[in-house]
């Protein structure tokens, strides 16, 4: 059986209360904290920067999943990683030099992920997919949660679990954007490792049970 990584995304949560909802966390069977950095540049949207991950991280006792959706990323990777960073995703589309920047993600001691927009397709990881930890395909357009969930995704996780497989890699396929408990059954069978969950966990009534829901639907699936 599968364990599907549930990883829910910070941007949805009381920013004025972030310890208490770091702390929620922490309790809840959530696996990692999603961790998303706009900057009004690469998409139409600021959430926050390296401070406040740091203050996150003070409190977390799970790895950050830090999701870069900036320019030139490569000039805060350091920074992003001394903030508690474990695993660094860049966005294909923000990279003009990716292997590199991937290699410079790796030499930090972080796991390296890339992350594609909608309209990006996944056989543009052909040739560096065998050195990524992790391949995020958004599943809206990135820059604001509690948008509606793209279908074509299912697609592109079949595409991209083939792709996964033939080339050897071990790479885990994360989904980011409008999911919640209707479509991540199909989302795994599908070959997704990794779910993001920001309004559906946040905005539910009592988040850490939103939270054991989603963990539990692989043990309702069969594998
Ligand atoms: O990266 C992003 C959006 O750009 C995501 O991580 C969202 O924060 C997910 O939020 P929901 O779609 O689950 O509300
Ligand atoms: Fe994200």
């Amino acid at each position: 059986m599968k364990n599907t990584i549930i990883a829910p995304s910070v941007l949805a949560s009381d920013f004025a209360n972030l310890e208490s909802e770091s702390k929620m966390l922490n309790r809840s069977e959530a696996d990692w904290f999603h961790i998303d950095i706009m900057d009004g540049r690469f998409v139409p949207n600021i959430s926050f920067g390296i401070p406040v991950t740091a203050a996150i991280n003070k409190h977390a006792d799970k790895p950050l999943d830090v999701h870069l959706m900036i320019v030139e990323p490569e000039k805060y990777l350091e920074d992003f990683k001394n903030a508690g960073a474990e695993i660094l995703t860049v966005h294909y589309e923000a990279c003009t030099h990716l292997h590199r920047t991937i290699g410079q993600i790796k030499e930090l001691g972080c796991k390296a992920g890339v992350a594609l927009n909608p309209h990006t397709p996944v056989s543009v990881l052909e040739d560096i997919i065998a050195d990524l930890d992790l391949v995020c395909i958004m599943s809206v357009n990135p820059g604001f949660g509690g948008q509606k969930f793209i279908p074509n995704t299912y697609a592109k996780i079949e595409k991209l679990a083939k792709m996964i497989k033939e080339s050897g890699s071990s790479a885990l396929i994360e989904i980011d954007g409008g999911v919640n408990e209707q479509n991540a059954p199909d989302l795994i069978k599908a070959g997704a490792d990794v779910l993001v969950a920001g309004s559906f966990v946040f905005n539910s009534e009592d988040p850490e049970n939103t939270i054991k829901k989603l963990k539990s639907i692989n043990n309702t699936l069969v594998s």
